[in-house]
């Protein structure tokens, strides 16, 4: 776990299917016979300047079936960890979404087997620390949702590691409240999965409201939405919710205008711990040094999203420890420092130059 000269990163918030680099997509959609609306890099990287959110969730359902086998999900999160690594990540909480690959024929042992042993093959190489979350995609009715739990449940009681430490809710909040999942999420933590729903990324106050009352939600992925309510703003900071906030994807799903404009300073300002992650890199034209380098644009302290990951985090209390520690022997100074420098670049190339 030695910390990079851009310090040390806790991610919480990453969709594992979407950090594959386009090469790599387009390569597994060959061996894996799944057709592709587009052949080149440059074509791909065309299909990922999204219109709006829905756009955006479309193209990540179709361009993620060419997702198949055991070794593609392996690579999936053994690649991902690597750039995470690079760019200083000591401990990363990645996301997959079994539901539609198993509804393809892929057999849900290969999907939760490839990402286990892709994430303990992550921290052997590369010393990186991953845990997973599995992702309810809330189009789906509750049945449906309920069996992703039981999976989940299933493949966290047999992995002697448990890597399994929580269960997600994502996709279109529009239409598409918390409130029916509440059952699943209570099966979810009857196993000690804890919730890790999407809010407040779309939709406003109330889908924040009900991922915490209905849903019990432990962290909050995006929850940027809540600034449009005090009350729900004071509750998140008296309440310690972690929100796991991604300045590049809002701005990229049009969920923002403008970074300038983005409510991570005000929430942090506010109380709220906020840890930073990249959503889905490789779709977004992003990297955790560009959001880092984001967050010091709009005043964000790399030391305080350190913490928020240190309290987010769903690991055991050893591995927290251990993260604490890190960070009280880092030279935040040192970073941020570092960070400011680089912040006028990256705001400059991901605000002007659209993917
Ligand atoms: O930024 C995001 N917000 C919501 N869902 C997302 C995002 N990125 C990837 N997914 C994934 O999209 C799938 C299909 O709807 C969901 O399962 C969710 O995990």
């Amino acid at each position: 776990m030695a910390p990079t000269v851009t310090g040390p990163k806790i991610e919480l918030h990453v969709h594992l299917e979407g950090t594959v680099r386009p090469a790599t997509l387009l390569a597994m959609a060959r061996r894996n016979n799944e057709a592709l609306p587009v052949r080149t890099e440059a074509e791909l990287t065309e299909l990922y300047r999204f219109r709006d959110f829905s756009h955006f969730i479309q193209v990540w359902v179709m361009t993620t079936n060419v997702m198949r086998t055991e070794a593609d999900f392996r690579q999936v999160v053994v690649d991902y960890a690597a750039q995470a690594a690079a760019a200083g990540a000591v401990y990363v909480e990645g996301i997959f979404s079994p539901w539609y690959r198993v509804h393809r024929g892929v057999r849900v042992e290969e999907i939760f087997h490839g990402y286990l042993d892709g994430a303990l093959e992550a921290e052997a190489r590369y010393g990186v620390q991953v845990r997973l979350t599995p992702d309810i995609d809330r189009v789906l009715p509750v049945d449906a949702a309920m069996e992703v739990a039981d999976w989940s449940a299933r493949f966290a009681r047999r992995d002697p590691e448990r890597l399994i430490v929580g269960l997600g809710l994502g996709g279109p909040e529009a239409g598409h409240p918390p409130e029916p999942f509440a059952p699943v999420f209570a099966r979810a933590r009857e196993a000690g999965l804890a919730a890790v729903p999407h809010a407040g990324e779309t939709v406003g106050v109330e889908s924040v409201r009900g991922a915490l009352d209905m849903l019990g939600a432990r962290r909050i992925r995006h929850g940027v939405r809540a600034i449009e309510d005090p009350a729900l703003v004071r509750r998140l900071a008296d309440e310690g919710i972690v929100l796991d906030v991604c300045p590049v994807s809002n701005l990229r799903t049009r969920s923002v205008t403008t970074l300038e404009e983005h409510p991570l300073a005000e929430l942090r300002a506010a109380g709220v711990a906020c840890s930073l992650g990249t959503d889905d890199p490789a779709m977004f034209g992003t990297d955790l040094e560009t959001e880092y380098a984001v967050a010091a644009g709009l005043g964000v302290p790399a030391r305080e999203l350190y913490a928020a990951g240190v309290a987010g985090a769903l690991c055991e209390e050893p591995v927290r420890v251990g993260l604490r520690k890190l960070g009280e022997a880092t030279d935040w100074d040192a970073v941020e420092r570092a960070a400011r420098v680089a912040a006028p670049a990256a705001l400059a190339r991901i605000g002007a130059v659209a993917l």
